[in-house]
């Protein structure tokens, strides 16, 4: 195996045009990196997520903010539910729509499940970290739960109010932000990335 590349400078490009998800890496990179900036903030377009799994669409949104300078870090996540086949799987972000309407992208999930009984689903967080010289470091975390209707909660975002995490009686949605970090497919993700790169 070769040995990871570690993160050495001070500021770090978060590679997404998401606001939820920009807040929650800067909360969970918070004490091993001096500046972060992000891909919004500097006007970079948003790449079109052309690959077929997470990992490779975290690949080429870190790569395509990387080619501007900095090392920057992309995550490529979405909700996967084994009932559906799947879906929304990388395709999470797209079943909201334009709008990004998150409550019609729920409803979706809970129409396909209907009457079925296995309502089980997990999240997963693919975090790609690339260098202006084309060099990538990823890892993958997952979160196992349950999908609850009607949807509970306000915290969070996307699609953390139809999510209840294994052992808790509480979605994501209804979950103070710190607990959330405890147990996430993002906290999983970054715990393997911040050992790999960041230590
Ligand atoms: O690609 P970027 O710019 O980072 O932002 P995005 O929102 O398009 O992000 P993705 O392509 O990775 O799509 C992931 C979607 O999966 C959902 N998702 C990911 N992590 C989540 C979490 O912790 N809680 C709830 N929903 C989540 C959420 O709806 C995201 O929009
Ligand atoms: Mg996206």
């Amino acid at each position: 195996m070769t040995t990871p590349r570690r993160f050495t400078g001070d500021t770090l490009v978060i590679a997404s045009h998401n606001k939820g998800k920009v807040r929650e890496i800067a909360d969970l990179l918070g004490p091993y990196v001096a500046t972060f900036t992000s891909a919004g903030d500097l006007g970079l377009p948003e790449p079109e997520e052309t690959g077929t799994s997470f990992v490779a669409n975290a690949e080429l949104k870190a790569l395509a903010a990387a080619g501007a300078g900095h090392v920057a870090l992309a995550d490529d996540s979405g909700l996967v539910v084994p009932a559906l086949n799947g879906d929304p799987g990388i395709y999470s972000a797209r079943w909201a729509g334009p709008s990004k309407d998150f409550a019609m992208a729920m409803r979706k999930v809970e129409d396909g499940l209907g009457a079925n009984a296995d309502r089980s689903a997990y999240f997963v967080c693919a975090l790609s970290l690339a260098w202006p010289d084309g060099h990538v470091e990823t890892v993958e975390g997952r979160c196992y739960g349950t999908l609850v209707w009607p949807p509970r909660g306000e915290q969070g975002f996307g699609y953390d109010p139809m999510f209840k995490p294994d052992g808790h009686g509480i979605t994501f949605g209804e979950m103070d932000p710190a607990k959330k970090h405890e147990m996430s497919h993002r906290a999983d993700a970054f715990r393997q990335l911040v050992e790999r790169c960041f230590k």
